[in-house]
């Protein structure tokens, strides 16, 4: 069973709603990415999407296209990620994701990117800039390995949901407003309505994501859905320029305290 699947079926059974937790993969180095991951599953991360820093990150808003762009500058590369994932493996079974462009996979090789991300541990993807049309290749390569497409939605995607979350698997991301990623004071959007369309279409569990920024936000939008989703917020803390056992603990008890309301 896939470990983002048993996550989800734990978390039912204790009633209480995913922590999803995105941080950039090497920023602000590949060593830390390590620290950080084992960091905040120590505080309550159900499951971490690692970014796989990108030069063109068209769906990141200013916090993490900085953070895409200070790992590259550190010329973080797969290898490195992939390297670190299998280390933390040998301490830790939390499920983790992958935040990949599809640039990246295709230049990288598809296969060849699949395979190694089953060898070192990695539960699924998120393809941001996957385009529909081009899903089936990547999906058929990552049911072969066992690696879970986590299908995106939008506020927009209405009746095209059942399409997009059809061979999805793992859970539903559901993007709370149209736009970048980035911390918000505020979501807009009618999310109850909006949760309720993406139930018609699909029985996987729903996490809601872009613009979560507080325990407060999170303990509002929690009811409905089965995950909250929060980067920037994090990356933010990542980036303030404490040293290392500072950034840690700023981080660990942000993580914590978004654990507690949900
Ligand atoms: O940063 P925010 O607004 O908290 O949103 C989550 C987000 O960071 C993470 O899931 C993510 C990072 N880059 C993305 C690109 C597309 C979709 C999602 C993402």
């Amino acid at each position: 069973m896939n470990r983002i699947d048993k996550k989800f079926e734990v978390l039912k059974g204790e009633g209480r709603k995913a922590l999803i937790t995105f941080i950039t993969a090497g920023d602000p180095d590949i060593e830390t990415t390590y620290d950080i991951v084992l960091a905040i599953e120590e505080v309550g991360a159900d499951i971490i999407e690692l970014g796989i820093p990108y030069s063109d990150p068209l769906a990141d808003g200013p916090t993490i296209q900085a953070s895409s762009q200070r790992a590259l500058n550190k010329g973080v590369k797969i290898p490195d990620i992939m390297r670190i994932v299998e280390k933390i493996r040998f301490k830790s079974d939390i499920p983790l994701v992958y935040l990949v462009y599809y640039n990246s996979i295709f230049k990288y090789g598809i296969q060849k990117f699949l395979k190694e991300s089953k060898d070192v541990g990695i539960d699924g993807l998120i393809i941001p800039d996957l385009p529909l049309e081009e899903r089936k290749d990547i999906l058929e390569e990552a049911d072969k390995y066992g690696i879970y497409l986590i299908p995106l939605v939008a506020p927009t995607s209405k009746e095209r949901i059942k399409l997009i979350t059809e061979n999805g698997k793992g859970f539903v991301y559901c993007v709370s407003i149209t736009g970048v990623t980035g911390a918000r004071e505020d979501i807009e959007t009618d999310i109850e309505e909006y949760m309720k369309t993406v139930s018609q279409y699909t029985n996987m569990p729903k996490a809601i994501g872009f613009g979560i920024s507080t325990p407060e936000m999170a303990k509002k939008l929690k009811d409905f859905s089965d995950g909250i989703i929060v980067g920037s917020a994090l990356v933010e803390r990542i980036a303030k320029g404490y040293n290392k056992s500072e950034m840690l603990q700023e981080v660990k008890s942000f993580v914590s305290i978004l654990k507690e309301v949900l």
